[in-house]
């Protein structure tokens, strides 16, 4: 075991109530929105198939040419009642949103720059107007912020010469500064989402993120930040030099789930952040390039989040103009139309203690100690459901959740095992079964452990 002085700030998992908000809270809407958006992944007329805000980089743009970009961003249709209210019909309770992504650019009035959303022909303080909007709509915001900067003239991604340590230094000054700014300007923000982290330049600062850190949530006591944000004295980043975790959850799910049956993975808060496209984060005009996410493959990937404690965090990258694209509205309402009847069994709710068995996932509520849920994916040819709890466990009734509530007939295999019989009762797919146990101390309970 190394001695770690600039690891983990405070014991995990947390338990004050800002954490358990956060962890109830289950789903959430990721924004990618910036200059990107503008170009939209197509530059002089050629279409790139790469991640659209990397557009600077993979169509080699000039950092000049593609900061001009700020002098067209004019964002006339952004409403962010409506985007609020559209995503409160999703059913997210909470939303993270680039406050400055790799390119620099700064959605918010800083005093530390002037490639900033002051200096385009919208003027006005759009972070400001967005998290009025959401907050207003009962939505907990977070704000992303890439350390990772294009623009700023004192990036360097290695140390190498002492003129490159004395830029970083200016660098790092002026990180701080931005993130000091945002929460003194935005108090009621309840996160920070980290993210260009990865160079050496950072893994060379591990004590300053430490110190960084800490800072932060003085500031704003409560602050919830990502593991993305840490490296360890020793340069380890997201689990320290022992293993052991920094922030206060785990995100290093990017575009990938862990596998369904982990278990090791419920341990530790986290977050899976998710893409429609297969890998576009900020607007890219063309979505014919890659397979789009249906509506039940991203239910799905909420529900095993849910089911193995983490958080779903689900992308929506907004146009220059500032709407969005039908396809993404249309999948924000189907989302939306599965929560209004199902959200009892992703709120609140986490792992089961169970193992995960082929119709779908378990997950439990953590208010709740004799119900299980069921959320159905892969319906057996067989009709019947196979269901194994722990040992004990007795089924007291297995019903659907969607109305009218129809029981399941249930057939005792063995010690804590059963079929439940399909009911033919007619839902929308995916959709939830829930079992409800004889509690512990029920006379039923003890009879049969008699027998
Ligand atoms: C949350 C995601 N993280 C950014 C990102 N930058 C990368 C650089 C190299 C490899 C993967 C990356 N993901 C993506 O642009 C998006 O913001």
């Amino acid at each position: 075991k190394k001695e770690v002085k600039y690891g983990q700030l405070t014991e995990l998992p947390r338990q004050d109530e800002a954490m358990k908000k956060w962890r109830s809270n289950r789903f959430g809407q990721f924004i990618h929105w910036g200059l990107y958006a503008i170009p939209g992944g197509i530059w002089e007329g050629k279409t790139y198939k790469y991640a659209a805000e990397f557009l600077k980089s993979s169509a080699g743009i000039s950092t000049a040419t593609w900061d001009s970009l700020q002098y067209q961003f004019n964002p006339v249709k952004f409403d962010a009642k409506e985007w609020a209210k559209m995503a409160k019909d999703m059913g997210v309770k909470y939303v993270t949103i680039t406050t400055k992504h790799h390119e620099g650019f700064c959605l918010w009035p800083s005093k530390y720059t002037d490639f900033d959303i002051e200096n385009t022909p919208y003027r006005k303080d759009l972070l400001g107007e967005f998290i009025k909007a959401y907050n207003e709509e009962g939505i907990d915001v977070s704000l992303y912020y890439s350390v990772l900067d294009w623009h700023h003239p004192d990036w360097r991604y290695k140390l190498n010469t002492e003129e490159d340590k004395a830029a970083f230094e200016r660098l790092k000054a002026f990180t701080e500064n931005q993130l000091l700014e945002l929460l003194e300007r935005y108090p009621t923000v309840k996160g920070l989402w980290f993210d260009g982290t990865w160079d050496q330049c950072w893994k060379d600062n591990g004590k300053f993120s430490y110190d960084l850190e800490k800072k932060l949530k003085e500031k704003n006591p409560g602050l919830i930040v990502n593991s993305r944000m840490r490296a360890d004295e020793y340069g380890s980043r997201h689990f320290d030099s022992n293993g052991v975790l920094m922030g206060d959850y785990e995100s290093g799910y990017e575009r990938r789930l862990p596998n369904p049956w982990d278990v090791a993975v419920t341990k530790n808060d986290w977050e899976c952040c998710m893409t429609i496209p297969e890998n576009q984060w900020g607007y890219h005009k063309d979505w014919t390039l890659t397979h789009i996410k249906t509506s039940n493959e991203l239910i799905e990937m909420l529900v095993q989040c849910t089911s193995q404690n983490g958080n779903f965090l689900l992308n929506f990258g907004p146009r220059g103009e500032g709407n969005f694209r039908e396809k993404e509205v249309k999948l924000a309402k189907e989302i939306g139309d599965w929560m209004d009847d199902n959200s009892s069994v992703i709120y609140n709710c986490g792992y089961a203690g169970l193992k995960k068995q082929s119709w779908g996932y378990f997950t439990k509520s953590s208010d709740s100690d004799d119900a299980i849920n069921m959320v159905v994916f892969n319906k057996p040819i067989n009709g019947k459901y196979r269901v194994k709890l722990n040992k004990g466990s007795i089924i007291k009734r297995a019903y659907l959740l969607s109305k009218p509530k129809k029981s399941f007939n249930l057939e005792e295999i063995a010690n804590g095992e059963y079929f439940l019989d399909d009911v033919k009762g007619k839902c929308k797919d995916p959709f939830v079964i829930i079992i409800e146990l004889e509690d512990k101390d029920s006379k039923k309970f003890k009879q049969k452990a008699l027998t």
